[in-house]
């Protein structure tokens, strides 16, 4: 199970991370309080081996601001929290993690029209911000089946006491958390660790 650790702002907490098993580290680029700059960015990745791929989040971004971050961080994905469409996606070329989030009436068959290598990320909707709510989506509302699971994480409030329940119900490709390994909208050490053991079932 691939585990993506978001919204990291602390050097401290990113080598946890790595050390812990987290196969993605994500950057907040969008409006956030978890939002960094580029040269933060720059400077955190400097702890991340490349076998721990960087992720930018943004929400309808240009793709002049995407490809000048994808270069100047490094970024190796790039997310995208918005309503990016499928043709944005294509033109873009680099590995793309498209979120999609998930409340009453979302359309799915849109998933579809996306280029057949990029993943997605299902997310609650956001509140205050365009992710990062630390709310829970209806997973019952979502067939697992009909959704490409080998190309999707699954985010959304997930924490230590849920993420073992989302993997048996969605047996997805990857599950992300931002919220959940926070205490008093800090990154938690002590969480982020066994949040990743959890979730990749060694603990
Ligand atoms: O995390 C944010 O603050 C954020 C803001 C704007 C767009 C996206 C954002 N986060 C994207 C993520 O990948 C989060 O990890 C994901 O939404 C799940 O968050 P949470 O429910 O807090 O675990």
């Amino acid at each position: 199970m691939k585990v993506k650790i978001c919204g990291l702002r602390h050097k401290k907490d990113i080598e946890a991370a790595v050390e812990a098993g987290a196969d993605y580290i994500g950057f907040v680029f969008a409006k956030s309080r978890r939002q960094v700059s580029l040269e933060e960015a720059h400077d955190l990745a400097t702890v991340i081996p490349t076998s721990v791929k960087t992720v930018g989040v943004f929400v309808n971004p240009s793709m002049a601001d995407v490809l000048q971050a994808v270069k100047d961080v490094p970024l190796d994905i790039v997310q995208l929290h918005g309503q990016e469409s499928p043709s944005f996606v294509e033109t873009l070329g680099v590995p793309v993690i498209k979120a999609i989030t998930l409340s009453a009436g979302t359309d799915l068959s849109t998933v579809s029209l996306y280029p057949k290598n990029v993943h997605f990320l299902l997310d609650a909707p956001g509140s205050a911000y365009e992710g990062g709510s630390g709310h829970v989506f209806d997973w019952h509302a979502i067939e697992p089946k009909t959704l490409p699971m080998g190309r999707v994480f699954i985010a959304g409030g997930l924490n230590i006491e849920n993420v073992h329940q989302a993997v048996i119900y969605f047996d997805p490709y990857g599950v992300d958390v931002s919220s959940g390994v926070e205490t008093d909208g800090q990154k938690d050490v002590s969480k982020i660790m066994r949040f990743i053991a959890e979730a990749k079932g060694d603990k």
